[in-house]
């Protein structure tokens, strides 16, 4: 747990960076601060691991008050990842990822491995791009390399400047998915620095927003603040579009699939066809004989079984992804349906039409304050 109580930053040119801030991250709690340029981000995080020292105010980790911790040991206690990767140009990615590891003293065999096993978890083939230098990577790849780094000595916290700022829109989008899964899994204590209210919605158990001088207008999660803006400035600031950035933080629901008919890999066609009729349907999903999902075949006549004319389903997401994941997976694959699965499990799958209803009523939900159930919808007939 990190805890800021009451914490100013007067800079010694008379600047106000951070204005009496109060802010916690529960342990295993992502929290995002957002915010124009210059309003204070960059220097909270540093009061955290005291590369920067408050003017006044206190900053807990746990129950230890920091504010007088030694900063080499605090700072081996939290990893660090900058906009830029932040590695060292002349080490090698295999060198860079243990760094604090070396400085720890590691035997160098144990620190390799514990590389080895980072660049793999970060999604980077270890073989291939251990021994490169950073030069020779891409701006994503250094990105990760930064995460693995941050990560070598298996630090409860995590601070992240704009880890994913300086790469292109697409690659930040698929780095942010990755660090999404990772967290699932890792559970870090994690405060994520953005100019980006998309990341900051999309990445935050809650999000900080803040103003010029160090002020949070609000601290919530990002559905809050989508949902019910505290004031003027949030509702400015998170934009006219919120019902798109809603899409981020909307999970899918069983409530929200459709179940077409379901057909078997080994069934013989004419009978597929025949079920197809019966439902009303174009297409039907295909399992396999584990009752995995396999794809899916349409109404075209045909003999045999069903595995010469089925098609493999590439469009598929997991239950409780985001209605934008699932949007996405649409639009990739050019498909008008996702397939979602539990595992392997199908479960159902998300029409275009769904979407838009499970959209809606999480707009209606959050703004008469009832469950997503409960809210009905009205439709014009078309
Ligand atoms: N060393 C310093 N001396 C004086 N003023 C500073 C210093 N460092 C930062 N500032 C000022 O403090 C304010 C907050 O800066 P900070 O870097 O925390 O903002 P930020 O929200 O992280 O911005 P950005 O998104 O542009 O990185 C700004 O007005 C900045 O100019």
């Amino acid at each position: 747990m990190i805890r800021l109580d009451r914490v100013t930053k007067r800079y010694p040119d008379g600047t106000d960076a951070v204005a009496d801030l109060s802010l916690d991250v529960a342990t295993g709690e992502l929290v995002t601060l957002v915010g124009p340029s210059g309003c204070g981000k960059t220097t909270t995080m540093k009061m955290v691991n005291r590369l920067i020292e408050p003017t006044s105010g206190r900053i807990f980790l746990d129950d230890e008050d920091i504010t007088r911790a030694d900063p080499v040991k605090l700072r081996r206690r939290m990893g660090y990842v900058i906009q830029s990767g932040g590695l060292f140009p002349h080490r090698t990615v295999l060198e860079n990822t243990v760094t604090v590891p070396s400085l720890l003293g590691w035997d160098r065999r144990k620190a390799k491995a514990r590389g080895v096993e980072l660049l793999e978890l970060v999604g980077l083939d270890p073989a291939k791009l251990g021994d490169r230098y950073p030069h020779q990577l891409s701006g994503g790849q250094r990105q990760r390399v930064g995460v693995a780094r941050a990560l070598a000595a298996d630090p409860p916290v995590l601070l992240m400047d704009e880890p994913f700022g300086a790469v292109d829109p697409v690659v930040r989008e698929h780095l942010q998915t990755e660090f999404l899964r990772l967290q699932q899994e890792l559970r870090k204590t994690i405060l994520f620095v953005t100019h980006d209210i998309e990341e900051a919605v999309r990445l935050g158990d809650r999000m900080a927003v803040f103003s010029m001088g160090g002020r949070i207008e609000q601290f919530d999660t990002p559905s809050s603040v989508l949902g019910a803006p505290a004031n003027d400035y949030v509702a400015d600031f998170v934009g006219a579009d919120r019902g798109l950035k809603r899409l981020s933080v909307t999970e899918i629901t069983p409530d929200d699939l459709e179940l077409p008919p379901i057909v078997r890999l080994d069934d013989p066609m004419p009978e597929a066809l025949a079920k197809l009729r019966a439902a009303g349907s174009r297409w039907a999903v295909v399992l396999d004989d584990a009752g995995d999902l396999h794809g899916w075949v349409d109404d075209r006549v045909g003999t045999g079984t069903v595995r010469d004319r089925a098609r493999r389903m590439e469009a598929w997401v997991p239950v409780h992804a985001s209605l934008k994941q699932a949007f996405g997976e649409m639009l990739q694959h050019d498909a008008g349906w996702v397939a979602v699965v539990d595992g392997d499990r199908f479960v159902g799958v998300l029409t275009p039409a769904r979407l838009h209803e499970a959209l809606r009523r999480s707009i209606g939900a959050e703004e008469r304050d009832i469950p997503p159930a409960d809210v009905v919808l009205d439709t014009i007939e078309g």
